[in-house]
Protein backbone atom coordinates (compact mmCIF):
# COMPACT_ATOMS: atom_id res chain seq x y z
CA UNK A 1 0.00 0.00 0.00
CA UNK A 2 1.96 3.45 -0.88
CA UNK A 3 -0.03 6.27 0.45
CA UNK A 4 1.11 8.73 -2.09
CA UNK A 5 -0.78 9.83 -4.89
CA UNK A 6 0.25 7.41 -7.85
CA UNK A 7 -0.96 10.63 -10.39
CA UNK A 8 2.69 12.09 -9.69
CA UNK A 9 5.90 9.52 -9.74
CA UNK A 10 7.56 8.83 -7.01
CA UNK A 11 9.90 7.12 -4.81
CA UNK A 12 8.05 4.88 -2.67
CA UNK A 13 5.51 4.30 -5.88
CA UNK A 14 8.56 2.91 -8.31
CA UNK A 15 9.82 1.03 -5.52
CA UNK A 16 6.04 -1.02 -4.80
CA UNK A 17 4.79 -1.52 -8.36
CA UNK A 18 8.65 -2.72 -8.89
CA UNK A 19 8.46 -4.88 -5.32
CA UNK A 20 4.96 -5.83 -6.61
CA UNK A 21 5.97 -7.31 -10.19
CA UNK A 22 8.68 -9.17 -8.73
CA UNK A 23 5.81 -11.00 -6.25
CA UNK A 24 3.70 -11.53 -9.33
CA UNK A 25 6.59 -13.07 -11.01
CA UNK A 26 7.76 -15.49 -7.92
CA UNK A 27 4.05 -16.63 -7.93
CA UNK A 28 2.30 -14.19 -5.18
CA UNK A 29 -0.53 -12.69 -5.96
CA UNK A 30 0.29 -9.10 -5.12
CA UNK A 31 -2.71 -6.27 -5.32
CA UNK A 32 -1.14 -2.25 -5.08
CA UNK A 33 -3.34 -0.07 -3.36
CA UNK A 34 -2.41 3.82 -3.45
CA UNK A 35 -4.66 7.28 -3.82
CA UNK A 36 -5.19 8.48 -7.64
CA UNK A 37 -7.03 8.88 -10.04
CA UNK A 38 -5.03 8.59 -13.66
CA UNK A 39 -4.49 5.55 -15.29
CA UNK A 40 -1.86 3.04 -14.36
CA UNK A 41 -0.26 0.86 -16.67
CA UNK A 42 1.90 -1.13 -13.66
CA UNK A 43 1.56 -4.73 -15.36
CA UNK A 44 0.21 -5.84 -11.70
CA UNK A 45 -3.25 -5.17 -9.95
CA UNK A 46 -3.78 -1.55 -8.56
CA UNK A 47 -6.95 0.09 -6.94
CA UNK A 48 -6.40 3.90 -7.18
CA UNK A 49 -8.37 4.89 -3.87
CA UNK A 50 -9.00 8.12 -5.76
CA UNK A 51 -8.37 12.09 -5.83
CA UNK A 52 -5.14 13.28 -3.05
CA UNK A 53 -4.72 16.09 -1.10
CA UNK A 54 -1.41 17.96 -1.72
CA UNK A 55 0.35 19.17 1.28
CA UNK A 56 3.81 20.78 1.36
CA UNK A 57 6.24 18.86 3.63
CA UNK A 58 9.74 18.47 3.76
CA UNK A 59 10.70 20.68 0.93
CA UNK A 60 8.61 18.23 -1.33
CA UNK A 61 4.69 17.84 -1.63
CA UNK A 62 3.30 15.05 -0.26
CA UNK A 63 -0.33 13.93 -2.06
CA UNK A 64 -2.03 11.96 0.34
CA UNK A 65 -5.87 10.81 0.72
CA UNK A 66 -8.08 11.92 3.65
CA UNK A 67 -11.06 11.41 3.62
CA UNK A 68 -11.99 8.65 6.01
CA UNK A 69 -14.31 7.10 3.14
CA UNK A 70 -10.67 6.21 0.96
CA UNK A 71 -9.98 4.57 4.56
CA UNK A 72 -12.98 2.66 4.88
CA UNK A 73 -12.32 1.36 1.41
CA UNK A 74 -9.01 0.53 1.58
CA UNK A 75 -9.39 -1.36 5.28
CA UNK A 76 -12.18 -3.03 3.44
CA UNK A 77 -9.90 -4.10 0.27
CA UNK A 78 -6.97 -5.14 2.56
CA UNK A 79 -9.76 -8.08 4.22
CA UNK A 80 -8.67 -11.57 3.01
CA UNK A 81 -4.97 -10.89 2.38
CA UNK A 82 -2.26 -12.98 3.58
CA UNK A 83 -0.31 -9.92 4.91
CA UNK A 84 -0.40 -6.07 4.22
CA UNK A 85 2.73 -4.01 3.65
CA UNK A 86 2.10 -0.13 4.30
CA UNK A 87 4.78 2.01 3.14
CA UNK A 88 5.04 5.29 5.24
CA UNK A 89 2.51 3.58 8.08
CA UNK A 90 2.62 6.88 10.08
CA UNK A 91 1.57 9.17 6.83
CA UNK A 92 -1.95 10.69 7.74
CA UNK A 93 -4.95 9.30 5.89
CA UNK A 94 -4.63 6.08 4.26
CA UNK A 95 -1.32 5.20 5.00
CA UNK A 96 -1.78 5.45 9.06
CA UNK A 97 -5.46 4.27 8.74
CA UNK A 98 -4.23 1.09 6.71
CA UNK A 99 -1.28 0.62 9.31
CA UNK A 100 -3.16 1.14 12.48
CA UNK A 101 -6.50 -0.65 11.73
CA UNK A 102 -5.04 -3.46 9.44
CA UNK A 103 -7.05 -6.32 9.28
CA UNK A 104 -4.33 -8.98 8.65
CA UNK A 105 -0.58 -9.65 9.41
CA UNK A 106 1.16 -6.48 8.83
CA UNK A 107 4.84 -5.35 7.45
CA UNK A 108 5.59 -1.60 7.75
CA UNK A 109 8.35 0.08 5.68
CA UNK A 110 9.37 3.42 6.88
CA UNK A 111 11.03 5.67 3.56
CA UNK A 112 11.19 9.17 5.57
CA UNK A 113 14.31 10.84 6.78
CA UNK A 114 14.16 14.15 8.24
CA UNK A 115 14.53 16.51 11.23
CA UNK A 116 11.28 16.53 12.92
CA UNK A 117 10.46 19.75 14.87
CA UNK A 118 8.77 19.07 18.46
CA UNK A 119 5.19 19.13 17.75
CA UNK A 120 5.87 16.67 14.70
CA UNK A 121 7.64 14.19 16.78
CA UNK A 122 5.11 14.16 19.67
CA UNK A 123 2.81 13.85 17.06
CA UNK A 124 4.43 10.73 15.20
CA UNK A 125 5.58 9.30 18.41
CA UNK A 126 1.69 9.01 19.82
CA UNK A 127 0.60 7.71 15.97
CA UNK A 128 3.82 5.20 16.23
CA UNK A 129 2.32 3.96 19.64
CA UNK A 130 -1.27 3.32 17.88
CA UNK A 131 0.20 1.13 15.51
CA UNK A 132 -0.17 -2.79 16.12
CA UNK A 133 2.43 -5.21 16.35
CA UNK A 134 4.05 -5.53 13.03
CA UNK A 135 7.42 -6.48 11.48
CA UNK A 136 9.25 -3.19 10.79
CA UNK A 137 11.48 -1.73 7.88
CA UNK A 138 13.40 1.22 7.01
CA UNK A 139 14.96 1.95 3.08
CA UNK A 140 18.12 3.29 4.83
CA UNK A 141 19.90 4.04 7.78
CA UNK A 142 18.66 7.48 7.62
CA UNK A 143 15.23 6.30 7.26
CA UNK A 144 15.70 4.31 10.57
CA UNK A 145 17.21 6.98 12.47
CA UNK A 146 13.88 9.06 12.15
CA UNK A 147 12.08 5.83 13.20
CA UNK A 148 14.25 5.57 16.34
CA UNK A 149 13.53 9.33 17.29
CA UNK A 150 10.25 8.95 17.38
CA UNK A 151 10.75 5.66 20.03
CA UNK A 152 9.10 3.36 17.07
CA UNK A 153 11.15 0.65 17.23
CA UNK A 154 14.31 -0.67 15.88
CA UNK A 155 13.38 -1.54 12.01
CA UNK A 156 15.34 -3.88 9.88
CA UNK A 157 17.20 -1.77 7.06
CA UNK A 158 15.72 -3.18 3.40
CA UNK A 159 16.52 -0.83 0.51
CA UNK A 160 14.61 0.39 -1.91
CA UNK A 161 15.14 -2.50 -5.06
CA UNK A 162 15.09 -1.57 -9.29
CA UNK A 163 14.41 -4.41 -11.88
CA UNK A 164 18.00 -4.43 -12.87
CA UNK A 165 18.36 -3.69 -16.74
CA UNK A 166 20.33 -5.76 -18.65
CA UNK A 167 24.13 -4.30 -18.82
CA UNK A 168 24.79 -1.00 -20.36
CA UNK A 169 27.03 -0.24 -23.69
CA UNK A 170 29.34 2.39 -23.99
CA UNK A 171 28.01 6.05 -24.92
CA UNK A 172 28.92 7.75 -28.39
CA UNK A 173 28.23 11.40 -29.79
CA UNK A 174 27.55 14.46 -27.96
CA UNK A 175 27.77 14.12 -24.10
CA UNK A 176 23.86 14.25 -22.51
CA UNK A 177 23.75 15.35 -18.79
CA UNK A 178 20.23 14.53 -17.21
CA UNK A 179 18.19 15.33 -13.97
CA UNK A 180 15.36 13.07 -13.25
CA UNK A 181 12.72 14.08 -10.47
CA UNK A 182 9.38 16.05 -9.90
CA UNK A 183 11.44 19.26 -10.71
CA UNK A 184 9.26 22.22 -9.11
CA UNK A 185 10.00 20.43 -5.47
CA UNK A 186 12.73 22.91 -3.65
CA UNK A 187 14.46 19.72 -1.77
CA UNK A 188 15.31 17.98 -5.33
CA UNK A 189 17.47 21.33 -6.44
CA UNK A 190 16.71 21.90 -9.35
CA UNK A 191 17.89 25.18 -9.73
CA UNK A 192 21.41 24.13 -9.46
CA UNK A 193 20.96 21.94 -12.64
CA UNK A 194 19.30 24.96 -14.33
CA UNK A 195 22.34 27.30 -13.51
CA UNK A 196 24.97 24.05 -14.16
CA UNK A 197 23.88 24.15 -17.53
CA UNK A 198 24.34 27.42 -18.50
CA UNK A 199 27.92 27.02 -17.42
CA UNK A 200 29.23 23.69 -19.55
CA UNK A 201 28.03 24.05 -22.89
CA UNK A 202 30.07 21.43 -24.22
CA UNK A 203 26.80 18.87 -23.02
CA UNK A 204 23.08 18.59 -23.31
CA UNK A 205 21.23 19.18 -20.67
CA UNK A 206 17.97 17.16 -20.01
CA UNK A 207 15.26 16.94 -17.52
CA UNK A 208 12.92 14.31 -16.93
CA UNK A 209 10.23 14.51 -14.32
CA UNK A 210 6.54 16.40 -13.94
CA UNK A 211 6.96 20.39 -13.63
CA UNK A 212 9.15 22.45 -15.46
CA UNK A 213 10.53 25.76 -15.83
CA UNK A 214 11.12 26.43 -19.13
CA UNK A 215 14.79 27.25 -18.54
CA UNK A 216 16.74 27.59 -22.05
CA UNK A 217 19.57 25.94 -21.72
CA UNK A 218 17.81 22.87 -20.27
CA UNK A 219 15.54 20.60 -22.83
CA UNK A 220 12.78 19.46 -20.48
CA UNK A 221 11.08 16.45 -21.20
CA UNK A 222 8.11 16.31 -18.39
CA UNK A 223 6.63 13.11 -17.00
CA UNK A 224 7.99 10.12 -19.07
CA UNK A 225 6.83 6.45 -19.19
CA UNK A 226 9.09 4.00 -17.10
CA UNK A 227 10.25 3.00 -20.80
CA UNK A 228 10.61 6.15 -22.08
CA UNK A 229 13.20 6.86 -19.01
CA UNK A 230 15.16 4.49 -19.18
CA UNK A 231 15.96 5.15 -22.77
CA UNK A 232 17.04 8.81 -22.02
CA UNK A 233 18.87 6.80 -19.18
CA UNK A 234 20.92 4.49 -21.38
CA UNK A 235 21.68 7.77 -23.69
CA UNK A 236 23.14 9.85 -20.60
CA UNK A 237 26.97 9.94 -19.91
CA UNK A 238 25.82 11.78 -15.92
CA UNK A 239 22.98 11.89 -14.15
CA UNK A 240 23.16 15.08 -11.58
CA UNK A 241 21.13 14.77 -8.18
CA UNK A 242 21.71 18.38 -6.69
CA UNK A 243 19.02 17.35 -3.71
CA UNK A 244 19.26 19.78 -1.05
CA UNK A 245 18.32 17.77 2.13
CA UNK A 246 15.59 15.46 3.40
CA UNK A 247 16.63 12.81 1.31
CA UNK A 248 16.69 9.02 2.52
CA UNK A 249 17.47 7.13 -0.64
CA UNK A 250 18.94 7.71 -3.79
CA UNK A 251 16.75 5.86 -5.85
CA UNK A 252 17.42 8.27 -8.81
CA UNK A 253 20.87 7.45 -8.77
CA UNK A 254 20.71 3.70 -8.68
CA UNK A 255 18.34 3.86 -11.14
CA UNK A 256 20.96 5.82 -13.44
CA UNK A 257 23.58 3.34 -12.52
CA UNK A 258 22.03 0.54 -13.26
CA UNK A 259 21.73 2.40 -16.99
CA UNK A 260 25.76 2.78 -16.72
CA UNK A 261 25.39 6.32 -16.01
CA UNK A 262 27.79 8.43 -13.76
CA UNK A 263 26.25 10.19 -10.69
CA UNK A 264 27.86 13.63 -9.92
CA UNK A 265 25.57 14.22 -6.82
CA UNK A 266 25.12 16.26 -3.65
CA UNK A 267 26.90 15.23 -0.62
CA UNK A 268 24.24 13.90 1.47
CA UNK A 269 24.30 10.98 3.81
CA UNK A 270 21.72 9.06 2.08
CA UNK A 271 23.52 9.26 -1.40
CA UNK A 272 26.61 8.52 -0.22
CA UNK A 273 24.94 5.53 1.63
CA UNK A 274 23.85 4.02 -1.73
CA UNK A 275 27.14 4.42 -3.91
CA UNK A 276 30.41 6.12 -3.21
CA UNK A 277 32.62 4.45 -5.72
CA UNK A 278 35.13 7.83 -6.76
CA UNK A 279 35.48 6.25 -10.29
CA UNK A 280 31.63 6.09 -11.02
CA UNK A 281 29.78 8.91 -8.98
CA UNK A 282 31.16 12.36 -7.79
CA UNK A 283 29.87 14.58 -4.76
CA UNK A 284 29.84 17.73 -4.15
CA UNK A 285 29.34 20.32 -1.25
CA UNK A 286 25.04 20.34 -1.11
CA UNK A 287 24.36 24.12 -2.58
CA UNK A 288 27.65 24.46 -4.70
CA UNK A 289 26.98 25.03 -8.44
CA UNK A 290 30.61 25.76 -9.43
CA UNK A 291 31.45 22.12 -7.43
CA UNK A 292 28.90 20.74 -9.18
CA UNK A 293 30.33 22.13 -12.60
CA UNK A 294 33.46 20.94 -11.78
CA UNK A 295 32.63 17.28 -10.97
CA UNK A 296 30.28 17.13 -14.29
CA UNK A 297 33.45 18.74 -15.96
CA UNK A 298 35.86 15.58 -15.02
CA UNK A 299 33.16 13.08 -16.13
CA UNK A 300 32.97 14.08 -18.94
CA UNK A 301 36.54 14.49 -19.66
CA UNK A 302 36.84 10.96 -18.30
CA UNK A 303 33.62 8.92 -18.91
CA UNK A 304 32.91 6.14 -16.75
CA UNK A 305 32.99 2.30 -17.52
CA UNK A 306 28.92 1.54 -17.66
CA UNK A 307 29.69 -1.62 -16.92
CA UNK A 308 31.22 -0.67 -13.40
CA UNK A 309 27.93 1.59 -12.69
CA UNK A 310 25.66 -1.49 -13.34
CA UNK A 311 27.85 -3.81 -11.31
CA UNK A 312 27.32 -0.98 -8.61
CA UNK A 313 23.51 -0.91 -8.96
CA UNK A 314 23.13 -4.79 -8.96
CA UNK A 315 23.19 -4.82 -5.34
CA UNK A 316 19.74 -3.52 -5.43
CA UNK A 317 18.17 -5.79 -7.88
CA UNK A 318 14.96 -7.36 -6.94
CA UNK A 319 16.64 -10.71 -6.93
CA UNK A 320 19.02 -9.19 -3.96
CA UNK A 321 16.42 -7.48 -2.08
CA UNK A 322 13.01 -9.14 -2.34
CA UNK A 323 14.21 -12.22 -0.63
CA UNK A 324 14.05 -9.90 2.61
CA UNK A 325 11.06 -8.53 1.89
CA UNK A 326 9.24 -12.40 1.60
CA UNK A 327 11.42 -13.08 4.61
CA UNK A 328 9.37 -10.17 6.33
CA UNK A 329 6.36 -11.40 5.24
CA UNK A 330 6.76 -15.02 6.52
CA UNK A 331 7.49 -13.60 10.26
CA UNK A 332 4.67 -11.42 10.27
CA UNK A 333 2.99 -14.54 9.56
CA UNK A 334 4.26 -16.79 11.87
CA UNK A 335 2.33 -16.89 15.70
CA UNK A 336 4.92 -15.88 18.66
CA UNK A 337 4.34 -16.14 21.71
CA UNK A 338 2.99 -13.27 23.17
CA UNK A 339 0.11 -13.44 20.70
CA UNK A 340 1.54 -10.79 18.19
CA UNK A 341 3.43 -11.59 15.14
CA UNK A 342 6.04 -8.65 15.12
CA UNK A 343 9.92 -7.98 15.64
CA UNK A 344 8.65 -4.38 16.44
CA UNK A 345 6.48 -3.17 19.24
CA UNK A 346 5.93 0.71 19.46
CA UNK A 347 7.89 1.38 22.99
N1 LIG B 1 8.62 7.08 -15.24
C1 LIG B 1 8.99 8.19 -14.63
N2 LIG B 1 9.52 8.14 -13.40
C2 LIG B 1 9.88 9.31 -12.83
C3 LIG B 1 9.70 10.55 -13.44
N3 LIG B 1 10.16 11.51 -12.61
C4 LIG B 1 10.58 10.88 -11.50
N4 LIG B 1 10.42 9.55 -11.63
C5 LIG B 1 10.74 8.49 -10.68
O1 LIG B 1 10.25 8.85 -9.41
C6 LIG B 1 11.14 8.40 -8.42
C7 LIG B 1 11.60 9.59 -7.60
O2 LIG B 1 12.36 9.11 -6.59
P1 LIG B 1 13.11 10.04 -5.51
O3 LIG B 1 13.45 11.34 -6.13
O4 LIG B 1 14.17 9.20 -4.89
O5 LIG B 1 12.07 10.30 -4.53
P2 LIG B 1 10.89 10.74 -3.64
O6 LIG B 1 9.64 10.51 -4.40
O7 LIG B 1 11.15 12.07 -3.09
O8 LIG B 1 10.95 9.63 -2.52
C8 LIG B 1 11.27 9.40 -1.19
O9 LIG B 1 11.35 7.99 -1.05
C9 LIG B 1 12.33 7.46 -1.86
C10 LIG B 1 12.22 5.95 -1.76
O10 LIG B 1 12.46 5.52 -0.41
C11 LIG B 1 13.70 7.97 -1.48
O11 LIG B 1 14.63 7.55 -2.47
C12 LIG B 1 13.73 9.50 -1.49
O12 LIG B 1 14.94 9.96 -0.91
C13 LIG B 1 12.57 10.04 -0.74
O13 LIG B 1 12.73 9.80 0.65
C14 LIG B 1 12.28 7.69 -9.13
O14 LIG B 1 12.01 6.31 -9.18
C15 LIG B 1 12.23 8.31 -10.52
O15 LIG B 1 12.71 7.47 -11.55
C16 LIG B 1 9.13 10.57 -14.75
O16 LIG B 1 8.93 11.59 -15.39
N5 LIG B 1 8.79 9.37 -15.28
Amino acid sequence: MVPYSLDVPGGVATHVLGLARWLQGRGHEPWVFAPGVGRVDAAVPVTLLGAAVALPFNGSVARLALRPSQSRALLAGLTGFDVAHVHEPLTPGVGFAAASRCPVPLVVTHHAAFTPRTPVTQLLRRRALRLPNRVSLAVSPSAAALVNTIGAGEPRIVPNAIELPTPPEARTGRPRVVFVGRLTERRKGYEAFVEAAGLVPEADFIAVGPGGSGAPKVTELGRLTDEALGEVLAGAAVLVAPNLFGESFGMVLVEALARGVAVVASDLPAFRAVASDADVVGFFPVGDVSAAVARIRERLAQPCDPFAAWRLARRFSWDVVGPHIEDAYQRATLPVPDGGPADTKPR
